[in-house]
């Protein structure tokens, strides 16, 4: 008897113990399909017609792994210079993972994921720090620019995994799914981690400057 309320105590207390929280940053050129993406993992299903995301948009999904919850707090950043560039420490601030995006069929999207990849280094985000490089949209074959070896070589020389995946194709939900999971069991393990969160300060500081950024330059 003894044992067994032991261990219902224990899962009561499981229940009870916040998720703790991760977050992830979405990041690459405009028109790539970064809200679809998420807009995927979070909601289920594919956002028809989204519109060039200001600033940063906040989704939000939790998930049991090896029976802990753990959210994932999704940072859907915005592609457009103009629509970012008040934001950019923001995103990078106490970030725990980062998802690199481009477009297979465009191959300028592609040849700035080292820009990219350099920004991030410069807001100081270590090699401790998962990421991942997803292409997007292989629903559309034939207008593939990016050869799947190009992808792969870049990838390898940095050490990230490829993906390659589709927002708009529902056969590939469950791809999506195990992307984001990829970097959720990561996180997971990877004690060392530092779980700051953002403050409610420095939240309403950057709303209030996408909202700025929303009234200013919408031309
Ligand atoms: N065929 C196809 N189209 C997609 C896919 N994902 C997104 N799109 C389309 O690509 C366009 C851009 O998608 P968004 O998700 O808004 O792109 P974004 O990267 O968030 O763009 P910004 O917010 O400006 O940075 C939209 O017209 C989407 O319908 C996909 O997997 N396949
Ligand atoms: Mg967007």
């Amino acid at each position: 008897i003894e044992n067994d309320s032991l261990e219902l105590f224990s899962s009561l207390e499981n229940d009870n113990k916040q998720a703790r929280t991760f977050k992830i940053i979405v990041i690459g050129d405009s028109n790539v399909g970064k809200t679809c993406l998420t807009y995927r993992f979070c909601g289920g299903s594919f956002l028809k017609n989204p519109e060039a995301t200001i600033g940063v948009d906040f989704r939000e999904r939790t998930v049991q792994l090896d029976g802990e919850r753990i959210k994932l707090q999704i940072w859907d950043t915005a592609g457009q210079e103009r629509f970012r560039k008040s934001m950019v420490e923001h995103y990078y601030r106490s970030v725990h993972a980062v998802l690199f995006v481009y477009d297979m069929t465009s191959l300028l999207s592609f040849e700035s994921i080292p820009e990219w990849i350099s920004e991030c280094s410069r807001h100081s985000v270590g090699p401790l720090v998962p990421q991942v490089l997803v292409g997007n949209k292989c629903d559309l074959r034939e207008s593939c620019q990016v050869p799947t070896s190009a992808a792969q070589s870049l990838a390898d020389s940095h050490n990230i995994p490829l993906f390659e995946t589709s927002a708009k194709d529902p056969s590939e939900k469950e791809h999506i799914d195990a992307i984001f999971l990829t970097l959720a069991y990561r996180l997971k393990s990877n004690k060392t981690l530092r779980l700051k969160q953002p403050s409610e300060s420095s939240l309403r500081e950057m709303r209030d400057q996408q909202e700025q950024d929303a009234t200013s330059c919408r031309c």
